[in-house]
């Protein structure tokens, strides 16, 4: 299987649902399972004389945590459960048991405040049943958990985070360890999830599958795997496609070097470089690789009249990227318009070439369309806020892709959204690495590599993975790594790929 899924906590009860009423195993085998699973994966971190405090809610979340009180009591776990007063399955199986189960909140904030680093605390107040922000008691016992030096699981999502749109006004439990039950929750990738989530493990225990369609997905390497193309070994330039990159102008030169650079890494069989001409020497001499095309009219940068020997070469290629350090001058906005009217070439558009797009040029007369933006970028081209975009980037990528069908929109931040048709891969790995100025301009160049030889959709999730995981690959330390060790690291992201092997 190479999608794995992301859910809202409506579809993960749904899941439930099925899986009990339709499939027919009883609910308590589910909590049984998740709760093994559960202690399983706690027992992996503790240490001896760990103690472990469990914070257990009204519905079945906190079910999971009584479940695992008994299962950890018998492994021989130092362990205490708090519990609001009330009967349940799990109350009456500790009864029987004689394993107490606190309801004192002072004596529960007493505890939590008395735990070390070497503690657990687990969250098993809320789950996918959690329907408003946490007031009174959970607040009291989300600060109180907040505020330990004990480590903190948390059940299924960390408690006061909507499994769909993330963390809810008020307390939040900040988890150091969430283990998703059955799926990973859509909620717990957003922006404002991922500080509060920790490391993400998703547990398997036994839910069955619905069927009904899913449109959200995370970018996982065994995607990215078979988005990657085929290198076969009677092959020739012609096998991996003809690239042309139209960039750059006098004062912005290195977005184009940088972006073509990338792209000669990712493999495309021929790259045609399409810049002014005072940027023409420096281009032969960082990328010897690449052919240029002459370009009439203003030497400093791409203006009208370069248009139709663009739009020329344009017919002759598989793809064609336009837009780095290009400048938004009416030669861009020309270019960009013709490009997307005029022909029918693969096209992908950043930077500059995003700033003048009328959106209404997407709907083309043939062929895709992959737009590049950060949320700046899509919010000039949407006229949504860029807080909306950012609060959740997931439902704006679908809105939008769902909006202009030829269209694969790649929507850039610390968290990525590649989507098409209104489906969505989501790529949660932040890594500063690539927080500086370039990195866009890499990532172009690297789509625009794959896209010589694979389609759209395909090379914006290879590309989206292997720019991502190419700092991984390299020594250098986040504030340093650069264009170069990115270029560098390149290699390594493709062999992990192409042997199956995680970097
Ligand atoms: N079904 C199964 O067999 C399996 C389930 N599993 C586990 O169950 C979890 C889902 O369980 P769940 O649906 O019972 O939801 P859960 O999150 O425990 O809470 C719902 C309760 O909380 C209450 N409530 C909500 N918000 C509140 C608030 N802010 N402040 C106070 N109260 C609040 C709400 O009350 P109400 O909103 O109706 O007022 C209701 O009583 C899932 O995440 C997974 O861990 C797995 O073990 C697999 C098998
Ligand atoms: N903290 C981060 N974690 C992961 N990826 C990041 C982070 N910050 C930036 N990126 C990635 O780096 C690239 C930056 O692109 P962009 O903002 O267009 O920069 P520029 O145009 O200056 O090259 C995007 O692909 C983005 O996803
Ligand atoms: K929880």
């Amino acid at each position: 299987m190479t999608e794995t899924l992301l859910e809202t906590a409506a579809q993960a009860q749904e899941r439930d649902r099925y899986t009990i009423e339709q499939e027919g195993i009883p609910s308590p085998v589910l909590m049984e399972n998740a709760a093994r699973a559960l202690c399983s994966l706690l027992e992996s971190r503790l240490v001896a004389g760990s103690r472990i405090l469990i914070l257990c809610g009204p519905g079945s979340n906190g079910q999971d945590g009584l479940a695992m009180h008994r299962i950890l009591q018998e492994h021989g776990w130092d362990t205490a459960a708090y519990c609001p007063p009330g009967q349940s399955l799990q109350r009456r199986i500790l009864e029987n048991r004689g394993i107490p189960v606190l309801t004192s909140l002072t004596q529960i904030c007493a505890l939590a405040e008395s735990l070390g680093p070497d503690d657990w605390i687990v969250d098993a107040m809320f789950g996918s049943g959690l329907s408003r922000p946490l007031e009174g008691t959970w607040h009291t016992l989300t600060e109180a958990a907040n505020g330990s030096a004990a480590r903190i699981l948390a059940v299924d999502v960390p408690s006061g985070m909507d499994g769909e749109t993330g963390p809810l006004p008020g307390a939040v439990i900040q988890a150091d360890l969430t283990a998703c039950i059955g799926t990973r929750k859509l909620g717990t990738v957003l922006p404002a999830a991922l500080p509060l989530t920790g490391e993400v493990t998703t547990l398997d225990i036994g839910l069955g599958n619905p069927n009904t369609p899913r449109t959200v997905f995370e970018l996982t390497a065994s995607k990215a795997r078979t988005c990657l193309p085929v290198r076969p070994l009677l092959s020739w330039k012609g096998t991996f496609g003809k690239v042309l990159m139209a960039g750059g102008s006098r004062r912005m030169h290195g977005a184009i070097e940088m972006s073509a650079r990338a792209c000669f890494h990712a493999g495309p069989g021929l790259l045609t470089v399409a810049v002014p001409e005072i940027l023409q020497p420096a281009m032969r001499c960082v990328l010897p690789e690449a052919m240029l095309l002459d370009l009439p009219g203003d030497p400093d940068c791409i203006s009208e009249e370069a248009v139709p020997a663009i739009l020329h070469a344009a017919r002759d290629m598989n793809v064609v990227s336009a837009g780095n350090g290009m400048g938004r001058q009416e030669g861009t906005r020309t270019l960009v318009q013709d490009l997307l009217q005029k022909t029918d070439v693969t096209l992908v558009l950043d930077a500059d070439a995003l700033s003048v797009l009328d959106p209404h040029w997407l709907h083309r007369p043939g062929g895709q369309t992959i737009l590049t933006p950060h949320p700046g970028e899509f919010s000039r081209i949407t006229g949504w806020s860029v807080s909306d975009i950012t609060a959740n980037p997931v439902k704006a990528a679908q809105e939008f892709t769902r909006a202009y069908p030829d269209t694969v929109l790649v929507l850039k931040g610390a968290i990525t959204c590649v989507s098409e048709h209104g489906q969505v891969w989501v790529l949660a790995r932040p890594d500063s690495s690539l927080a500086k100025g370039g990195s866009g301009d890499m990532l172009c160049g690297i789509i625009t590599g794959l896209a010589a030889s694979q389609n759209p959709l395909e090379a914006a999730l290879c590309g989206v993975w292997a720019h991502n995981q190419a700092p991984l690959c390299s020594k250098k330390d986040p504030a340093a790594f650069g264009p170069q060790d990115l270029v560098d690291a390149l290699s390594d992201v493709w062999k992990s790929l192409r042997e199956g092997r995680d970097l």
